[in-house]
C-alpha cells in the first residue's frame, strides 16, 4: 500500500503550532512523557499476555530502550509494548484522546480570550505524545501491534500533516525516532538522558536502558516505586510518580502510602491532588486510580475500587490476592474489592481527619476543603457507615467571620435557648451575606451557615440532625428567633401597634391572596421591609430555584407559594399600618401590596412574574411621592 497522507484534527494542529514555538523552560519533559507511554505500552501487553501469553512470547522481556545516533541526530524511544496499527495510529496520534489535554485546550482558548500569554500554560498540563515536537522538527513512529503482522511508519513534521504507510520487517512495539531540532544536541548525550530519567522515571517499574547490546545500560532503578519502603523514597520520587499515575501536574496535597496485612494484602499509595481535576464534575463519577494485581497492571476503571465521594483520588492500589487473570467485569463483583474498598476509605478518611483535626495548619485543610469538599459531602447520603467520620471533616462559610467552621464549632457557641443550626443556601456567599432573612439573626447574634454547594439541598435533608440538633433554614417560617436569648431587646414604640398590623395583614392577604400562601408579622427582619420564607412542609426556596435550573422541574412550574413577612418595625410598613385603617384602603394600597411583594421577590433573586406591572406601580408611586 502507498503511503496515505493525512491531516491532524484542527485542535491539534494549534497544539503542535504552540508547542513548536514555545521557549517551554522544561523542555526535557519530552522524555517524561514518551517514556511513560511507553511504559504504559507494556503495561497494556502484560494485562493482554494473561489471557493471550502468545502476544508476548517472542520477547517476554519487557523495557523501553533509549538510542542515540549522533551522525543522524537521531534520539529514538523503543518499547517492546502493545504497539499499535494503523487505526490505532491515526486515532491516538492525530486527535486529542487524553483528557488531559483536551482540558488544556480548553484552558487554552479561556487564555486567548483573556489576552494572557498561553505557552506557559503548558508546563502546568503536559501535551503527551505531541511533546516530541518541542526537541524534534521531525517525528518517526515506527509500529507493529502485538498479535498482528503488518508494521506501520508514522511520519510527521508536526505542521497540519501526517502520512502513514505500510512499514516490512518491524518487532512489535513502538519506535519513536525524535529528528533533533538545531540546539538540541544535549539530547543524544548518555549521561544527560540518565539524568532526565532519573530525574522524571526512575519509579517506573520496567527497565529503561541506553544503548543496545554489551554496551546497554539501566537508567533507572526498575521497582515499582510502591513496594519500596517508605525511607527508601524521597518527596521527589513520590511527586514524579504521583505525575506519572495521576496524568497530574500539580504538587501532591498529601501522600499516603501504606501496606495492608493479614487477611488480605495489598499496598496503596494514593494521593490526594493539591488543584482540582477537570472531570472532577463529570456524570460517571468515575475514580482514577490504578488497580494492579502483583505488580500487574490490570485496569484505571476498576468500579468499586473507590467510592465516588473519593474520586479525587489518585494512585494504585496493588493486591497480593486478586486472581491475576480476573476479566475486569468480573472484578465488579469481588468480595475481595469490597474489602479493599473498605480498607482503603477507612484509612483515607482518618487521615483527612488528622488533617482536618491540625488548627495550626487550618489554611492547609482550608485549600482541600474548597477542592474537594463538595464532592465529599456526597458520601453523607451514600455512604452510611461513614457518615459520622464525614461529618467531622465538614467546614461551612458563615455570618461569624471569613474562616470556615466545623459543626463541633457551630454547636459549641450556639445561643441560650437555640436548638436548631441554622443555615441559608444560595448561589455565592457575598449575596447571602446581603439576605434580609439573615437580619434578626444578626440583631441576636446567632451564627447561621452559608451554604453555596448544590449538593448542600440533598446530604442535609438525609442527615437531618447533628448532636441532636436540626439543622434549620433560616428562609423557613419555622425558624423561630423569638425563644432565642441575646441582641438588643426592642423597645415597644419601635413597633407599630399591634391593632394597626391587623388590618393592613388582612388587606394584604385579600390583596395577594393568589400569589402568597399568607402574610405574617417577621421576627427575622430588622432593617429591611419585607421578605419571603417557605412553609415548614413546603420545598425550600433554594432548593426548587436549583431543581429548575437543572431542568428537574420545570422553569414555570409553579412551586410551593410562599410566606411574606413584613417587619413591624419599619417605617413603611408603619405608615402603611396607618394608612391600612382608613376608608377604601383596599383600594388605595393595592399598588403598595404588590410593590411590597416585587420587592421582596428581586430580594430573593427571583424573577417578576409581571415586570411591566412592576414598572407602572413603581412609576405611579414615585410619581405620587414627588407630587
Ligand atoms: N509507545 C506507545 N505504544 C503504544 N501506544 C502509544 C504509545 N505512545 C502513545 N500511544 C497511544 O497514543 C495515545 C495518545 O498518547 P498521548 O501521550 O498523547 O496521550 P495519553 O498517554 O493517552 O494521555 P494520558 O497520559 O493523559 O493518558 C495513548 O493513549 C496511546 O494509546
Amino acid at each position: 500500500m502507498t503511503e496515505e497522507r493525512l491531516s491532524f484534527q484542527a485542535e491539534v494542529s494549534r497544539l503542535l503550532d504552540i508547542v513548536a514555538h514555545s521557549l517551554y523552560s522544561e523542555k526535557e519533559v519530552f522524555l517524561r512523557e514518551l517514556v511513560s507511554n511507553a511504559s504504559d505500552a507494556c503495561d497494556r501487553l502484560r494485562y493482554a499476555a494473561l489471557t493471550q501469553p502468545e502476544l508476548s512470547a517472542e520477547d517476554p522481556n519487557l523495557q523501553v530502550r533509549l538510542l542515540a545516533d549522533k551522525e543522524a541526530r537521531t534520539l529514538t524511544v523503543a518499547d517492546n509494548g502493545i504497539g499499535m496499527n494503523r487505526e490505532d495510529l491515526i486515532e491516538n496520534l492525530g486527535t486529542i484522546a487524553r483528557s488531559g489535554t483536551a482540558a488544556f485546550m480548553k484552558s487554552l482558548k479561556e487564555a486567548n480570550t483573556e489576552g494572557k500569554k498561553d505557552v506557559n500554560l503548558i508546563g502546568q498540563f503536559g501535551v503527551g505524545f505531541y511533546s516530541a515536537f518541542m526537541a524534534a522538527d521531525r517525528v518517526e513512529v515506527l509500529t507493529r501491534k502485538a498479535g498482528e503482522a503488518q508494521g506501520w511508519r508514522w511520519l510527521s513534521d508536526g505542521k497540519g500533516e501526517f502520512t502513514i504507510a505500510e512499514a516490512a520487517d518491524l518487532p512489535r512495539g513502538t519506535k519513536i525516532v525524535l529528528h533533533l531540532r538545531e540546539g538540541d544536541d544535549e539530547y543524544l548525550e548518555e549521561h544527560r538522558l540518565g539524568a532526565i530519567v532519573r530525574k522524571y522515571s526512575d519509579h517506573i517499574a520496567i527497565p529503561i536502558v541506553f544503548g543496545e547490546g554489551e554496551d546497554a545500560k539501566a537508567l533507572n532503578s526498575a521497582s515499582a516505586l510502591w513496594t519500596r519502603s517508605k525511607n527508601e523514597i524521597t518527596a521527589e520520587q513520590y511527586k514524579e510518580f504521583y505525575h506519572h499515575v495521576g496524568h497530574a501536574f500539580d504538587e501532591p496535597w498529601l501522600t499516603l502510602h501504606w501496606r495492608a496485612e493479614g487477611a488480605l494484602e495489598y499496598t496503596n499509595l494514593l494521593f490526594v491532588p493539591s488543584t482540582k481535576p477537570f472531570d472532577l464534575f463529570d456524570p460517571k463519577r468515575a475514580h482514577r486510580v490504578k488497580l494492579y494485581v502483583k505488580r500487574v497492571f490490570i485496569t484505571d476503571a476498576a468500579e468499586g475500587l473507590i467510592p465516588p465521594y473519593l474520586r479525587f483520588l489518585r494512585g494504585v492500589v496493588d493486591s497480593e490476592d486478586l486472581p491475576l487473570n480476573i476479566s475486569r467485569e468480573m472484578l465488579q463483583h469481588n468480595p475481595m474489592l469490597a474489602k479493599i474498598r473498605a480498607g482503603l476509605t477507612r484509612r483515607v478518611l482518618s487521615e483527612l481527619n488528622k488533617k482536618a483535626k491540625d488548627t495550626e495548619n487550618a489554611a492547609e485543610y482550608a485549600t482541600f476543603w474548597e477542592n474537594f469538599g463538595a464532592v465529599l459531602k456526597e458520601g453523607l447520603y451514600e455512604d452510611y457507615e461513614h457518615r459520622d467520620e464525614l461529618l467531622k471533616l465538614l467546614r461551612f462559610r458563615s455570618t461569624a467571620g471569613d474562616g470556615l467552621v466545623s459543626l463541633e464549632e457551630y454547636v459549641g457557641r450556639m445561643k441560650d435557648g437555640q436548638d436548631a443550626i441554622f443555615t441559608l443556601s444560595g448561589e455565592d456567599v457575598d449575596s447571602l451575606l446581603r439576605s434580609p432573612q439573615l437580619e434578626g439573626f444578626r440583631a441576636k447574634g446567632v451564627e447561621v451557615l452559608l451554604l453555596t454547594d448544590p449538593v448542600d439541598e440533598f446530604w442535609m435533608p438525609s442527615v437531618g440532625v447533628y448532636d441532636g440538633k436540626p439543622f434549620k433554614s433560616v428562609t423557613r417560617s419555622g425558624a423561630d428567633l423569638g425563644k432565642i436569648k441575646g441582641g438588643e431587646e426592642e423597645k415597644p414604640e419601635d413597633k407599630a401597634p399591634e391593632g394597626e398590623l391587623v388590618d393592613l395583614l388582612a388587606l394584604l392577604k385579600l390583596t395577594l391572596s393568589d400569589a402568597v400562601k399568607d402574610v405574617r408579622k417577621s421576627e427575622r427582619l430588622t432593617d429591611s421591609a419585607v421578605c419571603l420564607v417557605s412553609d415548614d412542609n413546603d420545598m425550600d426556596m433554594h432548593l426548587e430555584r436549583l431543581l429548575k435550573q437543572h431542568k428537574q422541574l420545570g422553569a414555570d412550574a409553579a412551586g410551593a407559594k410562599r410566606i411574606l413577612e413584613i417587619n413591624p418595625s419599619h417605617p413603611l410598613i408603619k405608615r402603611l399600618a396607618d394608612r391600612a385603617k382608613a376608608e377604601g384602603a383596599a383600594v388605595n394600597l393595592e399598588d403598595a401590596a404588590w410593590l411590597l411583594l416585587d420587592q421582596a421577590r428581586i430580594v430573593e433573586g427571583e424573577s417578576l412574574p409581571d415586570p411591566a406591572a412592576f414598572a407602572r406601580r413603581l412609576a405611579s408611586a414615585m410619581e405620587k411621592g414627588l407630587a
